[in-house]
């Protein structure tokens, strides 16, 4: 069986009630645990399915900060060892978004020390995610660009609603370079080929282009996303935990332990490489054109 994620024991301490985060709730139902943070991730436990909803929550567009990264991990964390959740359905409390992906704010005009907290939170997110023993579907409800992407790509099973929205790691058009390990997801979901064209060329699919490519599995009329997922967990839940978690984990390890053995350095690597002069000029410009849209 997969072992429970390492570290983050003030975080998890905070879950179990011992500390309680600033104007945090744990409220409990009779067959619903509803454990929400100050707001940036909410997690709906149904005792009776087993079945966690996890929905992030920092309108308008779910980018993720210091703090949505910290609360995802804390989430994850107190699912992971909750023996009775078997499944995590990761989704929006926003309309029309998934995620935004990272929040670029974290990443332009910041302090060398923000960076690598900031870097730091996004791994351990990761890890408790991509490394989890829980069945982990994605109920994709809009547009999931860069790390929402990530996040996607990172459960077991991807439905995204079709129409409008788009999914992929667009970072090169950022003037930025996707991490090796985001690549090493995609590399894991749609294989190389498709993976160079889409990392080179920073591409956001259509939910039936992602789809044709395998970067969702799934795509149905909004209103169907969340029945679908629900569905399609009935399949899975109906296979031998035990089993189904020593495959997962067998083939998800390489990438992760990548990731573990260098995290320190990769987020100090983080921390340099975007605080270059060059990309901070490319990210002030990403910004001003995505304020430009509105006028
Ligand atoms: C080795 C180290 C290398 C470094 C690797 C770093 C990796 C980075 C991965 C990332 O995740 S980078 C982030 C990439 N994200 C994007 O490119 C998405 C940008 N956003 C959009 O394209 C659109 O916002 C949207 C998601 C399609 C939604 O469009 P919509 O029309 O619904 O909303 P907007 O009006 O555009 O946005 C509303 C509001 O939110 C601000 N905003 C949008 N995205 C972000 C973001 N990622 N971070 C921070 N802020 C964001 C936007 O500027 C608007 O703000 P305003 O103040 O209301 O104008």
């Amino acid at each position: 069986m997969a072992a429970p994620m390492r570290g983050m024991s003030v975080l998890r301490q905070a879950f179990q009630g011992l500390v309680r985060p600033a104007g945090g709730q744990v409220c409990r139902q009779v067959q619903h645990r509803c454990y929400s943070t100050p707001g940036h991730v909410q997690v709906d436990m149904n005792s009776e399915t087993g079945v966690a909803t996890v929905r992030l929550n920092r309108p308008p567009v779910n980018s993720l900060n210091l703090d949505v990264l910290t609360e995802l991990s804390i989430a994850l964390e107190k699912l992971e060892t909750d023996k009775s959740c078997k499944a995590m359905v990761l989704a929006s409390a926003a309309p029309g978004i998934f995620s935004a992906g990272l929040d670029i704010l974290e990443m332009y005009q910041s302090t060398p020390e923000r960076c690598v907290a900031f870097w730091r939170a996004l791994q351990d997110a990761w890890l408790n995610l991509y490394g989890s023993r829980l069945i982990t579907m994605a109920a994709i409800e809009g547009h999931s660009p860069a790390g929402g992407c990530l996040l996607a790509m990172s459960c077991d099973y991807r439905v995204m609603a079709e129409g409008k929205f788009q999914i992929g790691l667009n970072e090169t058009k950022l003037g930025i370079v996707a991490p090796f390990w985001f690549t090493d997801v995609m590399l894991n979901t749609i294989g190389h080929r498709e993976t160079e064209k889409a990392l080179q060329l920073g591409a956001l699919y259509s939910a039936q282009q992602a789809l044709s490519i395998g970067l969702v599995d799934k795509v149905v009329p909004l209103a169907e996303v969340m029945p679908t997922v629900e569905g399609e967990l009935k399949n899975w839940l109906q296979i031998p935990a035990a089993a189904r978690v020593i495959t997962k984990t067998s083939m998800r390890k390489a990438v992760l332990d990548r990731l573990r053995s260098q995290k320190e350095k990769d987020a100090q690597f983080f921390a340099d490489f975007i605080n270059r002069d060059s990309v901070q000029k490319s990210l002030g410009m990403y910004i001003a054109s995505l304020q430009k849209k509105k006028n």
